[in-house]
Order: structure tokens, then sequence, then C-alpha cells
């Protein structure tokens, strides 16, 4: 399988296991994950650190940021869905995220 495939059923479970604070939106074909920070340069920190990310790994979040929250959707749009790609990209801004100051989930 190619790093840039839709991920299969079973693939998609698995990865969904290993990142607990992501839903998979089946209509948009994302992984998406809500967070909360304790202010706006929290959050800015955070969209800022997984922009370099993004361009390094030349796939990029579409995203939502009002104060200190950040919606963030990973998805894979030459497979229009996940790919592994979009797995990686997620575990990247779980790690950024857990280490800035969060508050909890809304
Ligand atoms: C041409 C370029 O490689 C593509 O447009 C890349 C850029 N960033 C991307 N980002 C995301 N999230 N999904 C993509 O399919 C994607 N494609």
């Amino acid at each position: 399988m190619q790093h840039q495939d839709l991920l299969d059923p079973d693939a998609l479970r698995l990865a969904l296991a290993e990142l607990p604070l992501w839903t998979l939106d089946t209509e948009r074909g994302t992984l998406t994950r809500r967070l909360r920070f304790a202010s706006f340069a929290e959050a800015f920190g955070f969209m800022a650190e997984i922009a370099l990310h993004a361009e390094r790994h030349d796939h990029h979040p579409e995203w939502f940021n009002v104060y200190n929250r950040v919606d963030v959707a990973w998805t894979s749009h030459d497979v229009q869905g996940v790919s592994a790609r979009d797995v990686v990209m997620a575990r990247l801004c779980d790690a950024a995220a857990a280490r800035r100051l969060q508050t909890p989930a809304p």
C-alpha cells in the first residue's frame, strides 16, 4: 500500500484506535479534532508549528480558528478520504498540542 492510498476499513479502525482524540467525519472524508488552548497565542503557536510540518510533508490542514479554539481536519484530496499521510499529520498535531497549555475540550 502506498502512503497516499486511501486506508482500507481495517487500517482505518487501527488508526482511529491509536488516535482516540480524533473522529472520522465520513461526510467530509476527514480525520478531525477540536482543540482548545489556554489563549489565542497558544492556539496560534500550535498552528504555526503545524504549518511548518505541513510544508515539510506537503500535506496541509483544513482548519478553523476562533480565539483559543482550533478545529483541525486532515484529508487526502487526491483519494478523497483518509490516507496514512493524514494519520502522520494527526500524530504530529497530538504531539504539538500535548506540549502546549490547553483547557478541557468543550
Ligand atoms: C500538488 C500538491 O502536492 C497537492 O495539492 C497536495 C498539497 N497539500 C495537500 N494537503 C492535503 N491535506 N491533502 C492533499 O491531498 C494535498 N495535496
